[in-house]
């Protein structure tokens, strides 16, 4: 029970990998906070949840991190039901190349909008008590991906995030750890409609995925990376690359 009295926040948690990461948070004794744009998937996901852990675990709350107004009102029902807020999962993404705006608001000003939340409820300087955020990147925010450069871009855009503010934090004793995983393919919704949703470099697709792409991994491969990145308290700006056979903390050169 390594998280037992801690509370996390999921984004995108009623699916996928968000929901394999609500699963281990509380299996391991944590709080958890689900936040999702799907209302339905995210009420039958709670019924479940309350019948194997109890009501009192957890919340639901249909939000999109598009919104500042839904995040700040779903961290405050967060705060007034748990008593404060520990961990954050930075968790929604979607990949679609033909709306690539809307991928760049999601992926991008999404996660920093979460972000910046979180430190408005945690950093030490508000009289917050710390915690740890964990952001889902991608092995696309390591290396092109050429099908599909705009999800690319925002997964480099993740990485570079991270690694910043855990910067800023230790620099400026925000208390707060900030981390990510970049997996590889996972077996979720957004790659069973991937090809749907590529755009003008959709051709490419096929020889690049052929070529490279291992075995597809489960939702929980991922969610042991991030319990990983949120229990080992000594992790801070680390960029874990998740691959079917393999798990690796990247190196990056240093300019100064
Ligand atoms: N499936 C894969 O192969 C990989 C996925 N990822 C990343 O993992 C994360 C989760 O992806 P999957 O579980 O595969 O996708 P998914 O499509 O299965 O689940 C995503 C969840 O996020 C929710 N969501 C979407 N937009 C949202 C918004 N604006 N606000 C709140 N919730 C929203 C969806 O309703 C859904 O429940 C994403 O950031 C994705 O980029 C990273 C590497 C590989
Ligand atoms: C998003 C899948 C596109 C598949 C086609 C493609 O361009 C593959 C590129 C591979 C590149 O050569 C090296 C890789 O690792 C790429 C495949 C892995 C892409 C996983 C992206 C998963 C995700 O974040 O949704």
């Amino acid at each position: 029970m390594a998280l037992k009295g801690k509370t996390a926040v999921v984004t995108g948690a009623a699916l996928g990998i968000g929901k394999a990461i609500t699963e281990i948070l509380l299996q391991n004794g944590a709080k958890v906070t689900l936040l999702d744009i799907n209302e339905t998937a995210g009420k039958t996901l709670k019924e479940a949840l309350n019948k194997q852990y109890g009501e009192e675990r957890s919340l639901f709350f249909e939000c999109n991190v598009e919104s500042e107004e839904q995040i700040k009102a779903a961290f405050q029902s967060t705060v007034d039901t748990f008593r404060g807020i520990d961990i954050v999962c930075n968790n929604a993404g979607i990949l679609n190349e033909k709306q690539w705006e809307k991928t760049v608001s999601v992926n991008v000003m999404g996660l920093i909008r979460v972000s910046y939340v979180a430190l408005e409820y945690m950093n030490k300087l508000n009289g917050g008590k710390g915690g740890t955020v964990i952001n889902v990147a991608s092995v696309a925010g390591l290396t092109p991906v050429p099908a599909c450069p705009v999800y690319t871009a925002t997964k480099h855009a993740v990485v570079g995030f991270t690694r910043a503010m855990a910067a800023a934090s230790s620099a400026s004793g925000y208390g707060l750890r900030f981390n990510a995983v970049c997996p590889s393919l996972v077996k979720t919704d957004l790659i069973a409609s991937l090809m749907d949703n590529l755009g003008q470099f959709s051709h490419l697709a096929y020889a690049t995925q052929c070529s490279s792409v291992q075995r597809a991994m489960n939702p929980s491969e991922i969610a042991e990376c991030v319990f990983e990145l949120v229990t080992d308290k000594a992790k801070n700006g680390e960029i874990l690359m998740k691959e079917a056979s393999m798990k690796k903390y990247m190196t990056f050169p240093t300019l100064i």
